[in-house]
C-alpha cells in the first residue's frame, strides 16, 4: 500500500478527513496492485501447498520493502535539513508525518499484514482491537482461495489460527464479495453460513468469534447446541440469522422441527471434522449437509490440525472435485505443536493424585492447567482431590459446564480436569500446562490435547503420565513426531526446597514492626530447643511452607515412600517372569507380590521395580541368600525396554499380576474397553 505523507499544515478535522481519503485511495490502488500481483502468483500459489512457499515469498517481499524504507528515510533526512528555517512547527509536523509513514511502512513490511488483504475497514478495526496486525500463515494462505469461491481442506498445527482462517474470508465474501447480492437478508431470512463442530464448548467459542467480527459488518449468528433450552434458539432462528454455528445433534433436531432451512446456504464449514465423525455424528452430519438444494452453489470448507486418511475420503464426498488443500503440516515429521515442551513421567494410577499437584507446582509457571483423564469418573474423582480444581465432562449439566468454563477462563480457579470434551479447539488464555493422566488411545487425541497450550506463538508444557508396566507411547511418539523428554517425577525434597526459597522472599517483605510481638516466643524456643538459630529457622520455614514431613518418591510408579531398585543376576533377564523367579529364590511369595511397576532394562541384563520403604530392608538383606544376584537402590532410571502392547499378554498372564495391585479400582483389563467409540452410537455420550 502506498504510504501517506502529511505535508501541509491542516486543522485536525481536515487532517483526519484527508487521511481517510488518502487511505481509501491507497486501498483502491492496493487492491488493484494486489490483484495484479496475486494473479501473477496465482498459478504458483495454487501449485504449491507448502508452508515453505509462504515463507519464501514473505522473505523476498520484506527485503524489497526494507530497501524502499531506507530510500524514503534518506529522502526525508535531506528534506528536513534544508527546511530548517521554516520554523519549529513545520519541523514538528514533518517529524510526525515521518513517524506515521514509518509506522505504515513497518506494517507493510510484513507481507501478511492485515492491510495487504482484501479485508474491509470494520473488520480491520476489530482485528486491531484484538491485537491482530498480521494474518497467520494458514490464514494468509487460504484467504484468497476462500474469497474466490473454492472448496478447501485446511490443516495447520494446533493454535495457529484456523478459526479466523475461515471466519474472515466468509464474512468478507458475504458482505463485499461475490455473494453480496445473492445473500438472503431481512426478517426471517434463512442462514447463509453453517459451521458444524464436535463439542458444545467449541461451538460457543467459534460463535463468539462470528459475533465479534460478523457483528461489525451487521451479520448476526446463533449458536445451536444440546443441553440448552430450545426456545431461545428457536426464536432467534425465527427472526432470521446469517450464521448458524453448532453441534450436529441439536442442529438436526431443529431441522426436523422445521425451525431452520439450509436450502440457500452459501458456506458450510466442518471444523474438527474427524472428531465429529469419530464421535458417531456421521449420519447427522450427512443428513445436515444433504439439506442443501444445489451443492454447486455452496462452498464447503474443512479444517483440522489432524487429517487421518479417512477424513480425506469424507472430503472427497462432501467437497467439490476442484477443491484445494492448504496443508501446513503435510509430511513434516512433527505433527504436534512445536512450541510445546513434550514430557513423559512414569507414574502408576494410584500415585497420580499425589503427583499431579507437584507437577503443577513445577511446570505451570503460575498459569492455568488442564488435566485430561480417559473417563468421566476419573475426571470427577481427580477434580475432587486436586486443590482448587473443577471437572468438565459430558455427564455434567450444560449450565454447570458453561459456568465452569467461564470460571476457568476468568481465572477464578486455575486447574480444570476434563475428558476429551475439552481436547479440541478450546482456546483459553494462559493455559501453561497440560497433563495427560495416561497415553491416549490415538495420536490425534495426543496432538489436540497437548495443543491446548503453546497457542498463537506462545510456549507451554505438556506432561504425559504413563505406567511403565502397562503403557505404551511409542506409537504416539512415532506418529506425532514428538521426541518426548523423559523426566522423573519431581521429588518432594526439590519442591520443598523451592518453596523454602519463596518463603524466604516472603519473610524478607514482612515489616520489622512484628518482631517485638514474637520476640519472647523466639527467645523461649532458642533457649529450650537445643538447636542452632539456623536449624530453628529451617524448621520455621518447613512450618511456613507446609512441608513438615518430606517423603521420597519412587522413579517407576512415582509413589511416595517407595524406592526404586535395580535387580541384576549376572545373566540376561529377557522377561518379567525371569525377574520374578529370581526374586522368588530369596524372598517369600507375599513379598514378591508387593513389587510395583517392574520393567526390564534396555540392555536386557536387568530389571527395575519399586519397593515400599517398609519392605526395602527385607529385599536388600535377602539378596545375600542368592548367589550372583544384586539389588541396588537407584536414583536415576536406567534406559528401559519399550512396552509393546502386543506383549501385554505376557505381563498380564502371571498369576496375581492382573491389576489388583495397581489400586484405583480398575480391575485387570487395560483401558481399551472403558472408552468404546463405536461409530453411529449415541450422541456425545462418552465424554
Ligand atoms: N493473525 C493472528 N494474530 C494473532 N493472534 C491470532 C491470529 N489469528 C488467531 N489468533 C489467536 O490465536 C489463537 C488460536 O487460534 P485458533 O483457536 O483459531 O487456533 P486453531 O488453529 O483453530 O487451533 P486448534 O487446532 O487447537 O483448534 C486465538 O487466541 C486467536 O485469537
Amino acid at each position: 500500500m502506498p504510504s501517506i505523507a502529511i505535508s501541509d499544515i491542516m486543522s485536525p478535522e481536515t487532517l483526519k478527513k484527508d487521511k481517510k481519503k488518502k487511505i481509501k485511495e491507497a486501498m483502491d490502488i492496493e487492491y488493484s496492485v494486489e490483484k495484479k500481483s496475486k494473479e501473477k502468483k496465482k498459478s504458483k500459489r495454487s501449485s504449491s501447498d507448502s508452508e515453505e512457499f509462504v515463507f519464501e515469498e514473505a522473505d523476498e517481499k520484506s527485503k524489497k520493502k526494507e530497501k524502499k524504507r531506507k530510500v524514503v528515510e534518506e529522502e526525508d533526512e535531506e528534506r528536513s535539513d534544508t527546511s530548517s528555517e521554516r520554523g519549529e512547527a513545520v519541523n514538528l509536523k514533518k517529524k510526525k508525518a515521518k513517524k506515521v509513514k514509518l509506522e505504515e511502512e513497518k506494517e507493510e513490511e510484513n507481507p501478511n499484514a492485515v492491510s495487504n488483504f482484501r479485508i474491509s475497514e470494520p473488520l480491520r478495526i476489530k482485528l486491531k482491537e484484538k491485537g491482530i496486525e498480521a494474518l497467520f500463515p494458514i490464514q494468509a494462505m487460504t484467504f484468497d482461495i476462500i474469497l474466490e469461491g473454492t472448496d478447501l481442506v485446511g490443516r495447520a498445527r494446533t493454535g495457529q489460527g484456523k478459526t479466523l482462517a475461515f471466519v474472515l474470508p466468509i464474512l468478507e465474501s458475504l458482505t463485499n464479495g461475490a455473494l453480496k447480492a445473492s445473500r438472503k437478508t431481512g426478517y426471517g431470512r434463512s442462514p447463509s453460513v453453517l459451521v458444524l463442530l464436535p463439542t458444545r464448548e467449541l461451538s460457543t467459542q467459534v460463535a463468539a468469534d462470528f459475533e465479534v467480527y460478523g457483528g461489525s459488518l451487521g451479520l448476526n449468528s446463533v449458536c445451536l447446541y444440546g443441553g440448552a433450552p430450545y426456545n431461545s434458539q428457536q426464536m432467534q432462528l425465527k427472526r432470521g440469522v446469517d450464521i448458524v454455528v453448532g453441534t450436529p445433534g441439536r442442529i438436526k433436531d431443529h431441522i426436523e422441527r422445521g425451525n431452520v432451512d439450509f436450502s440457500s446456504l452459501k458456506f458450510r464449514v466442518l471444523d474438527e471434522a474427524d472428531e465429529m465423525l469419530r464421535m458417531g455424528f456421521v449420519e447427522d452430519v450427512e443428513y445436515i449437509l444433504g439439506k442443501v438444494e444445489d451443492t454447486n452453489k455452496v462452498q464447503t470448507l474443512l479444517f483440522s490440525a489432524t487429517l487421518p486418511i479417512w477424513v480425506k475420503q469424507i472430503a472427497a464426498r462432501f467437497l467439490k472435485p476442484d477443491k484445494k488443500t492448504a496443508d501446513l503440516v503435510g509430511n513434516e515429521k512433527m505433527k504436534a505443536s512445536a512450541s510445546v515442551r513434550h514430557i513423559v513421567i512414569p507414574c502408576s494410577s494410584s500415585a497420580r493424585a499425589q503427583l499431579i499437584p507437584d507437577i503443577i507446582r513445577c511446570y505451570s509457571s503460575g498459569g492455568r492447567t488442564i488435566v485430561f483423564t480417559e473417563t468421566k469418573d476419573d475426571a470427577s474423582q481427580l477434580a475432587g482431590i486436586l486443590p482448587g480444581a473443577r471437572a468438565l465432562h459430558g455427564d455434567i449439566q450444560q449450565a454447570t459446564r458453561e459456568v465452569t468454563l467461564k470460571g476457568f477462563r476468568s481465572g477464578k480457579f486455575m486447574a480444570l480436569v476434563a475428558t476429551n470434551v475439552a481436547a479440541r479447539g478450546l482456546d483459553i488464555n494462559d493455559v501453561q500446562l497440560i497433563i495427560q493422566c495416561e497415553p491416549p488411545r490415538d495420536v490425534e487425541a495426543y496432538i489436540h490435547r497437548s495443543g491446548r497450550t503453546g497457542r498463537a506463538g506462545k510456549t507451554g508444557v505438556a506432561v504425559m503420565l504413563y505406567d511403565p508396566r502397562r503403557s505404551n507411547f511409542s506409537r504416539i511418539e512415532r506418529e506425532s513426531g514428538v521426541k518426548f523428554e523423559h523426566m522423573a517425577a519431581p521429588q518432594p525434597t526439590d519442591i520443598a526446597t523451592a518453596a523454602g526459597l519463596e518463603a524466604v522472599e516472603a519473610i524478607n517483605e514482612i515489616s520489622d514492626s512484628v518482631i517485638p510481638v514474637f520476640k519472647s516466643a523466639a527467645e523461649e524456643l532458642m533457649s529450650t530447643s537445643g538447636l542452632t538459630p539456623v536449624e530453628l529457622l529451617a524448621k520455621a520455614l518447613a512450618k511456613t511452607t507446609g512441608y513438615t514431613e518430606i517423603k521420597s518418591r519412587s522413579l517407576l510408579t512415582s509413589m511416595e515412600n517407595f524406592s526404586t531398585v535395580l535387580l541384576e543376576a549376572g545373566r540376561p533377564i529377557y522377561t518379567p517372569s525371569v525377574a520374578f523367579s529370581i526374586l522368588r529364590q530369596f524372598l517369600p511369595e507375599q513379598k514378591v507380590e508387593t513389587v510395583k511397576g517392574l520393567a526390564l532394562t534396555a540392555d536386557g541384563r536387568g530389571a527395575v521395580f519399586d519397593v515400599s520403604a517398609a519392605d526395602l530392608d527385607t529385599f536388600l538383606a535377602g539378596q545375600e541368600n542368592a548367589a550372583g544376584v544384586s539389588l541396588t537402590v537407584v536414583k536415576e532410571l536406567p534406559e528401559l525396554q519399550e512396552k509393546d502392547q502386543s506383549q501385554r499378554g505376557r505381563f498380564g498372564g502371571r498369576g496375581g499380576f492382573g491389576g489388583g495391585r495397581f489400586s484405583g479400582g480398575r480391575g485387570g483389563g487395560f483401558r481399551n474397553d472403558r472408552f468404546s467409540r463405536g461409530r453411529g452410537g449415541g450422541r456425545n455420550n462418552r465424554w
